[in-house]
């Protein structure tokens, strides 16, 4: 049997909103196991929030550091990572991802979606300009895309503390290789 830390990490994927930050840091702290979010890396290195970034720097500069800061931190152990909701669209980082760590989709179906976007839109740039419709397009499309991963959470009727719980239980059950 290998260390705790020698385990996987996991990466928590899944659209816009679904939670990955909140119930990933929740899950960390149970797990007493670092948390790294991916965008706050993202905004920490370009000192602005991503609406910022995306103005700013356009889109594409987002994605690259995105690209490469999943690349750096899925290389280390025992660690919970939640993406951002575009990550897992780059084929490399879906290939970095499912070769060295546990992937976490948290899945919220677009009935429960649909009343989170208010909460969501100014700080998420994607969904900026989108109606609906369009949106639920992006949904759409994204989800065949997160439906490359090793476990499934669906989220609709879970707090973010059941969601965390069942992350610490997939992450407890794996081995370390
Ligand atoms: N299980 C849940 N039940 C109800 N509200 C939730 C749940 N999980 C998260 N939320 C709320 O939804 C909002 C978005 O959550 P969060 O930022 O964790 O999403 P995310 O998946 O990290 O999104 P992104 O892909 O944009 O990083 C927050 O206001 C959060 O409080
Ligand atoms: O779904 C997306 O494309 C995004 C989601 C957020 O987590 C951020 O990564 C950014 O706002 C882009
Ligand atoms: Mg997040």
């Amino acid at each position: 049997m290998g260390k705790d830390s020698d385990k996987k990490s996991v990466v928590l994927i899944g659209f816009m909103g679904a939670g990955k930050t909140t119930a990933g840091e929740l899950a960390a702290k149970k797990l007493n196991r670092s948390f790294i979010d991916i965008d706050q890396e993202i905004e920490k290195k370009f000192g602005m929030t991503a609406t910022e970034i995306f103005k700013k720097h356009g889109e594409k500069a987002f994605r690259t550091y995105e690209k490469n800061i999943i690349e750096l931190k899925t290389s280390g152990k025992g660690q919970v990572i939640s993406l951002g909701g575009g990550a897992f669209i780059n084929e490399e980082t879906r290939k970095t991802c499912l070769a060295n760590t546990v992937v976490i989709f948290l899945d919220i179906s677009w009935e429960a979606w649909k009343n989170r976007f208010e909460q969501l839109v100014e700080t998420r740039p994607v969904l900026q300009g989108r109606d609906l419709n369009e949106i639920k397009e992006l949904y759409s499309e994204r989800k065949l895309l997160y439906n490359n991963h090793h476990f499934h959470i669906l989220t609709d009727n879970l707090s973010p503390e059941e969601v965390a719980e069942k992350i610490v239980d997939i992450y407890s059950n794996s081995t370390s290789d």
